[in-house]
């Protein structure tokens, strides 16, 4: 293809800068000579810096402090103090100023194209922004890193629903507010909307919240979400939705006038409704029929050799830390292929960790009990109270929660762990290591955990397993 005086030519170039996005332009060439830009539209550091992990993260560790304060003797009890709060998530979005993301790419050598980023051709990209337009050449590759945008039915177009980032941005609290949806974003934006002051209402279409967690863990969120005044609807169909004067008033500012919900458990009306049943990646406006494919082939990995998708836009499970992990694995892939190389990979893809920061925490990693049954597995479970070691005891007055491993009982190799209670997140990477290095459960009752550290958890869990596995296969 003839080049006109006007391109540029970079040997990477990535569509999308969000975390996943950054990750790819700097492992990709990262020690080869090879150069690479970013393309962004919006705000370098992309939805998870600025209106998804890190705002909604910000809005409840204060929660779960005061949480921890009111049920701790020897302390007196914190409140959160909304405006402080609001301050603090301002703080961790820098003020929506991506300059410091700015910086540290300039500092890594990768360039930053302002503007929105759509395939034209093979290794071909236009770049459309209020500056005019220009044309981008990938010598070597190109990345599509372009996130997910939540769903928004067509009945609820018309009432301007928050999304999450109205939710992460909130300035106006609603003092009623309705969430759609029983996943990650409801549980978590419950907790801390109900702190800010809202009365929220949950309505959720399932039987159960959190439907691809365990069950015990799901039961575990929805007494938690009872407990801190939360109502929670379960199988509860929306069948239509109404509002009176929607109005386009802003992030995180209330979009109107009292909406009403007509749901298979009667009438609700609230300030405000969060639309929160899941996103799908974005790949409907970047040009993929110009190289002849769809999103279908995207999602399904069926794209030339030159072209790789990560992150959310993968269709992957939408998550920062498994999007950024394709990113390193593809960034590894091009510089590999650049140098006339394969680069090295495990054989098998590695399990995915999930940390759900609800009210109790839920952190978990590989395959729920079903899921291994499913799998054909000869499965064993242990299960024990997560107040069962004395670190994770004293952690509270009242600790909440069990926590549980899944075993193969021929290999005795974990296959999935799942652990609920307070301040479980750090938990579940030991689970995360065990299953990557294919850590039989006799060799890891070997890893002796500090007394007394939340960690004994492990020792009770593996425990629990029957004295069998304590020893090799026969
Ligand atoms: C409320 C909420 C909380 C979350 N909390 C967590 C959490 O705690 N932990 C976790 O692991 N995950 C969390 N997630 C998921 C996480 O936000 C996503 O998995 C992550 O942001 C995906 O990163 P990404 O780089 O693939 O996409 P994004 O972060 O969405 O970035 C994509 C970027 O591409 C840009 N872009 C899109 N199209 C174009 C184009 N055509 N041209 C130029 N630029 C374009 C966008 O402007 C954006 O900046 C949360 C999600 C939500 C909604
Ligand atoms: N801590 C974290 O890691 C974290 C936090 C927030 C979000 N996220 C990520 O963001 C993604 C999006 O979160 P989410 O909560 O929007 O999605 P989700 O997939 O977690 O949950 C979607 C919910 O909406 C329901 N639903 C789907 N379609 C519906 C419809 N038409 N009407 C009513 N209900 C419907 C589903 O049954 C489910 O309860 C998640 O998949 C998660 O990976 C991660």
């Amino acid at each position: 293809m003839a080049i006109d005086a006007g391109t540029q030519e970079y040997d990477v170039v990535v569509i999308g800068g969000g975390p996943v996005g950054e990750n790819a332009a700097q492992y990709a060439v990262e020690g080869t000579g090879m150069t690479s830009a970013i393309i962004e539209r919006e705000l370098l550091g992309g939805e998870c810096s600025y209106y998804a992990c890190i705002p909604s993260k910000a809005l409840l560790r204060p929660v779960t402090v005061a949480d921890v304060s009111a049920d701790l003797r020897g302390v007196s009890t914190a409140r959160v103090k909304p405006k402080a709060l609001l301050k603090r998530r301002d703080y961790w979005v820098s003020h929506y100023d991506d300059s410091g993301q700015q910086s540290w790419a300039e500092g890594a050598g990768i360039a930053v194209l302002r503007g929105e980023g759509r395939l034209t051709g093979e290794r071909t990209i236009r770049v459309t922004s209020a500056d005019g337009d220009r044309t981008v050449r990938a010598r070597q590759a190109v990345v599509l890193a372009t996130g997910s945008a939540p769903r928004v039915p067509a009945m609820y177009a018309d009432v301007l629903p928050w999304s999450s980032r109205d939710a992460t941005g909130v300035v106006e609290v609603p003092d009623r507010l309705v969430i759609v949806g029983g996943g990650v974003v409801a549980c978590e934006a419950a907790v801390w909307m109900t702190a800010l002051g809202s009365a929220v209402t949950v309505l959720a279409r399932g039987d159960r919240l959190l439907s691809r967690s365990e069950p015990f863990a799901s039961e575990a969120v929805l007494d938690g979400l009872r407990r801190r005044g939360v109502t929670v609807h379960l199988r509860t169909e929306v069948d239509d939705v109404r509002r009176s004067e929607p109005a386009a008033t802003g992030l995180g500012r209330v979009h109107g006038g009292a909406v009403t919900l007509s749901t298979s458990a009667g009438e609700v009306e609230a300030d405000e409704v969060l639309l929160a049943i899941g996103r799908s990646p974005r790949l409907e406006d970047v040009g993929l029929g110009s190289v002849g494919l769809t999103a279908d082939d995207v999602t399904s990995g069926r794209m030339p050799d030159w072209l790789y998708a990560v992150g959310d836009a993968s269709g992957g499970p939408p998550l920062t830390h498994w999007g950024k992990h394709q990113a390193r694995v593809v960034g590894a892939r091009i510089a590999a292929s650049a140098a006339g190389d394969v680069a090295w990979e495990p054989d098998r893809e590695a399990p995915v960790p999930q940390v759900v920061f609800s009210d109790p925490e839920v952190a978990s990693v590989g395959l729920t009990e079903a899921e291994a049954r499913d799998d054909g597995h000869d499965v064993v479970v242990s299960r024990v109270p997560s107040s069962s070691a004395s670190g994770t005891g004293l952690l509270r007055d009242h600790v909440e929660g069990q926590s549980q491993l899944v075993v193969d009982a021929r290999t005795r190799l974990l296959l999935g762990a799942t652990f609920v209670g307070p301040e479980v997140a750090e938990l579940v990477h030991a689970a995360t290591v065990a299953i990557v290095g294919d850590v039989p459960v006799h060799v890891l009752r070997h890893a002796v955990a500090s007394y007394p550290t939340a960690s004994e958890l492990w020792l009770r869990l593996l425990e629990d397993l029957p004295r069998e596995l304590r020893t090799p296969p026969a």
